[in-house]
């Protein structure tokens, strides 16, 4: 099709979404990019929002759009059907889970559905029945990676292959590492989840079953996947990786008993230290980690870097660990002085996200910076600048006339960024 043509098409693709047109959307939905914009940046959403259609708003969300994207004004769907008081489109909008619950931002991976029901773990006979239960899923991990279904015509994102226990071998079942990942509701009824590190012949009974599934590299494949299995996903793959790389114990280096679904280890030495007083060896490892958005002293630049692993021209928000008695606001200024050279005074929270690679937990917060005179620390960063915000708003468009651009919307970063270019928010 010629670039008219394309144009042509998704102009109708729009206006099927601005008047009602729920046959004519559906008739395009598989042949357009449902986030396609208009000149004013104005999604097909934005439009369903704009005049309360709620059909439209639900088949749009259905097939994967884009619920938190931005017109050139800073707006979500959300924004615009509240605006307008078309209350049952804000309805469907705020319920949906990738955007927005509680009033508050929840990032990729952390919308995991599962009630953790972290009493059943020490039950041993509850959860071995459980095992048994036809209705428990059972999701497969073979050397950490996922087993996944990936894209085609009909979807758009990976999402999970679900076995039963008839399914999977007992001796995979017996397992002691086969994960205890939750209840699907807070009913005590309800499916239980699990997670099971596969071998060869697992693998093999995998393919058999769905045969265009895959073990994917967990980065980048699973910022591809439907929210709701991200959230599942970055649960089972840190405890995982927890297991794979804490065999034995920090203690004593004795080896290690898993129990409880997968989410303690016990040390096999009667007398090892671990057993008493504070045991915190026994448990899976989070590592937090900072991640800000430094506003410059005059409020009008924000402050992106450049790590040397990052792909050119992508730049994103500063980000470090957090050390041993440092609390958030300390390590925010911190990491941005040694990195930048720059000196942050007030810093204010923004949202958080579990970045399970293997088990980071990412604080997302805006830094007020006090100066702005940037001297880089090249061991950590290629490069660092101050960026207006018009630059900024380009460069989360992808319409930057240098080609720079930004992490993508499943990666905090770009959230935060995008809180600053909006304005929007307390936090501003
Ligand atoms: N979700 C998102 O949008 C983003 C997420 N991130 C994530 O944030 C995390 C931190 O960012 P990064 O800039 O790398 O961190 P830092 O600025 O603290 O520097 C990284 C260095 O810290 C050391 N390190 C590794 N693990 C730890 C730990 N648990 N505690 C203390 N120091 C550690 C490593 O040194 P050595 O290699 O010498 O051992 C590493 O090279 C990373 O996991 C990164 O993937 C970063 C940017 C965006
Ligand atoms: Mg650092
Ligand atoms: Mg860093
Ligand atoms: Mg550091
Ligand atoms: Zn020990």
């Amino acid at each position: 099709m010629t670039s008219s043509g394309v144009k042509q098409f998704n102009q109708k693709f729009l206006d099927a979404a601005a008047h009602g047109n729920l046959d004519e959307l559906k008739s395009l939905l598989g042949a357009v990019d449902t986030d396609v914009k208009s000149d004013r940046g104005w999604t097909a959403l934005m439009f369903a929002a704009r005049n309360g259609h709620v059909s439209i708003i639900s088949a749009l969300i259905e097939k994967g759009c884009d619920v938190q994207c931005m017109n050139s004004s800073g707006q979500t769907a959300l924004e615009i059907a509240q605006f307008w008081n078309h209350k049952d489109a804000a309805a469907v909008l705020s319920q949906h889970k990738e955007n927005v619950l509680f009033d508050q931002t929840h990032n990729y991976y952390s919308v995991n559905p599962l009630y953790r029901a972290s009493d059943l773990r020490k039950d041993a006979s509850a959860l071995q029945a459980l095992k048994k239960d036809g209705s428990s899923k059972f999701i497969l991990f073979e050397e950490q990676k996922p087993f996944l279904l990936p894209p085609d015509g009909e979807r758009r994102k990976y999402k999970f292959a679900l076995f039963s226990c008839n399914q999977l071998s007992a001796s995979l079942l017996d397992q002691s590492s086969v994960i205890f990942l939750g209840l699907e509701t807070w009913d005590p009824s309800s499916s239980a989840w699990f997670a099971v590190n596969v071998k060869e012949n697992g693998a093999e009974i995998a393919k058999k079953m769905y045969p265009e599934g895959v073990f994917v590299t967990p980065f980048p494949a699973t910022m591809q996947m439907e929210g709701t299995h991200a959230g599942i996903f970055a649960e089972a793959h840190s405890i995982l990786c927890w297991l794979d790389r804490y065999k034995f114990c920090a203690t004593c280096g004795s080896p290690q008993t898993v129990v409880e679904g997968g989410y303690k280890q016990v040390c096999s030495n009667a007398d090892c230290p671990s057993h008493k007083g504070v045991h915190n060896t026994c448990y899976p490892r989070v590592d937090p980690s900072l991640i800000m958005l430094v506003v410059s002293p005059d409020k009008k630049m924000c402050l992106l870097g450049r790590q040397k692993r990052f792909p050119p021209k992508m730049f994103s928000c500063l980000a470090g660990f957090m050390e041993p008695g440092e609390c958030i606001e300390d390590t925010c200024r911190r990491e941005v002085e040694e990195e930048s050279g720059v000196k942050v005074g007030r810093v204010s929270y923004h949202s958080s996200q579990p970045w399970p690679f293997p088990a980071t937990l990412m604080l997302g917060c805006i830094a007020y910076a006090r100066t702005d005179v940037i001297s880089v620390d090249k061991e950590e960063l290629e490069e660092a600048h101050w960026f207006p915000r018009a630059e900024v708003a380009q460069m989360l468009a992808g319409k930057h006339p240098d080609g720079l651009f930004l992490p993508p919307k499943q990666a905090i970063a770009h959230q935060l960024i995008k809180t600053w270019v909006a304005g929007s928010s307390a936090h501003l």
